[in-house]
This record gives structure tokens, sequence and C-alpha cells, in this order.
């Protein structure tokens, strides 16, 4: 950290999009994120803060090598990447589930070794050691979906949200597995050393995640 900035890793897309009404919500300026085409560093003259653009994993690196002091990122990537970062806040969006999805004709109780489609596959296989059951994870990197209908996979571990994904691609879900959202980690050198900063910023986020918590009510 330069002087008294500090640096937040944000994760692009999904998480992105849905926590810059909240950093704005809180007074902080996110024009120049809003229109930001090709740009990841995003500093200003008027806010103690720097934001830099990156994907949720990368987060947790960044983190993890002391170039960011806070991370804003799913809690699916925290405990994917065994992230060790100190989690200070729960932003309450983002908000998903994992599942085990298939095709309606499969059978979780079957006793044949399982293949199991996934992006996640440290969630995956604690998943199915706690069941007691040994099986093949086969890394994927998105449209997950396409694992059991094409026959790569009998099962997939994934996360929804709306559902519209499983019930689009006529898929089924089995098993319900640990709720998803949006986090905010920090440094613990960074808040050794910038403690102001850094809980003034948790602060004003904090009042308004509680805020936006209180109006659903
Ligand atoms: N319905 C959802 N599906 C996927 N991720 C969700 C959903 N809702 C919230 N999230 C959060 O958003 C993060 C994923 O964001 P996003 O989909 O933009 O990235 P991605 O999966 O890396 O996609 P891409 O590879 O297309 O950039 C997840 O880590 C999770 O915490
Ligand atoms: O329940 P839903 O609201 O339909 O959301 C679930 C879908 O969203 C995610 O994929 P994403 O959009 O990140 O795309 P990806 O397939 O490239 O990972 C996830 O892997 C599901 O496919």
């Amino acid at each position: 950290m330069t002087e008294n900035r500090i640096k937040i890793a944000l994760t692009k897309g999904r998480v992105e999009k849905q926590v810059i009404p909240v950093l704005e919500e809180a007074g902080i300026n996110c024009d120049q994120i809003r229109n930001k085409q090709r740009r990841l560093i995003f500093d200003s003259e008027t806010q103690p803060f720097e934001f830099i653009l990156a994907k949720g994993p990368d987060v947790t690196t960044f983190l993890e090598r002391g170039a960011a002091d806070i991370g804003i990122v799913g809690s699916d990537i925290l405990t994917e990447h065994q992230s060790s970062q100190y989690e200070l806040l729960d932003l309450d969006i983002g908000k998903c589930q994992f599942v085990l999805a298939s095709t309606k004709d499969f059978d979780p109780n079957a006793a044949k070794r399982k293949i199991i489609g996934t992006k996640y596959p440290l969630i995956t296989k604690r998943y199915f050691d706690r069941l007691g059951q040994d099986v093949e994870i086969i890394k994927i990197e998105g449209s997950v979906e396409l694992a059991p209908l094409t026959g790569l996979a009998d099962a997939i571990v994934d996360i929804t949200e709306t559902g519209t994904t499983i019930k689009e691609n006529n898929l089924k879900i089995f098993d319900y597995l640990d709720k998803v959202s949006t986090r905010l980690v920090v440094n613990r050198m960074a808040l050794k050393q910038h403690p102001k900063e850094i809980f003034d910023f948790v602060d004003r986020i904090k009042a308004v995640v509680e805020e936006n918590k209180e109006e659903r009510v």
C-alpha cells in the first residue's frame, strides 16, 4: 500500500455489478468503474482507495501476496482456494447455493463409482468425503451443466441462483450443499499497518449492508 491509500481487489463480472451499488450507497464514487471500458485499475485523487478488477481466484492471490489490502469475492472462491484471509464482512449479495444436480434418471445411491463434473473440485471432494463416497472429479471451467447432458460426467456440483439454468437444461437438483455470498476479506498485515483506513472503509460498507437488510425484512 502506498501511503495510506488502500488497494481493494474487486471480483469482476457478476460480483462487481452487485457491489457497485453498495459502494455508491456508502458514498464511494464508482463512475470510473462504471465507465471502465478495458481499464483494470481505478485510482482517485479525492478518495483514499484504489480499486483493481480481477477474476475471483486471482483476488485471493493478490491478497495472499500482499498486492491488495482488501478483497471482495464470493465465499465459493474463498473456500475452494482455501483462503486464509481475515473475513470482515458478509455483504449479503451474490447469494447462491451449491447443489448436486444431474439428469432426472441419475441415481445418487447407485453403487457404481460416480464421475462428477465441477468448477469446484475441492468443495466437491469434501462433500463426497463426508458422504463416504470415492468419486472421480473432472474439472470444468464453465457451462458445467453440459457434463451430465453429454455423458462427460454422471452429475455436477455447481452453484445455482435462480435455478433457471438447471431448469432450462432439464436437470434436477439431488442435494443442497453450502450457501454462497460475497465476502469482504482483508490481508492481516495490511490490517495491522492501516487499521484506521481499513475499518473506516469496512464500517461504511457495513452500514449500507445492515440498512439494506433491514429494508428487506
Ligand atoms: N448465479 C450465479 N452463478 C454464478 N456465480 C454467482 C451467481 N450468483 C452469484 N455468484 C457469484 O459470482 C461469482 C462468479 O461471477 P462470474 O459469473 O462473473 O464469474 P465467472 O464464473 O468466473 O464467470 P466468467 O468465467 O464468465 O467470467 C461466483 O464466484 C459467485 O460468488
Ligand atoms: O441458477 P442460475 O441463476 O441459472 O445460475 C446458475 C448458473 O450460473 C453460473 O454460471 P455462469 O453464468 O457463471 O456461467 P459459466 O457457465 O460460464 O460458469 C453457474 O455455473 C450456473 O451455470
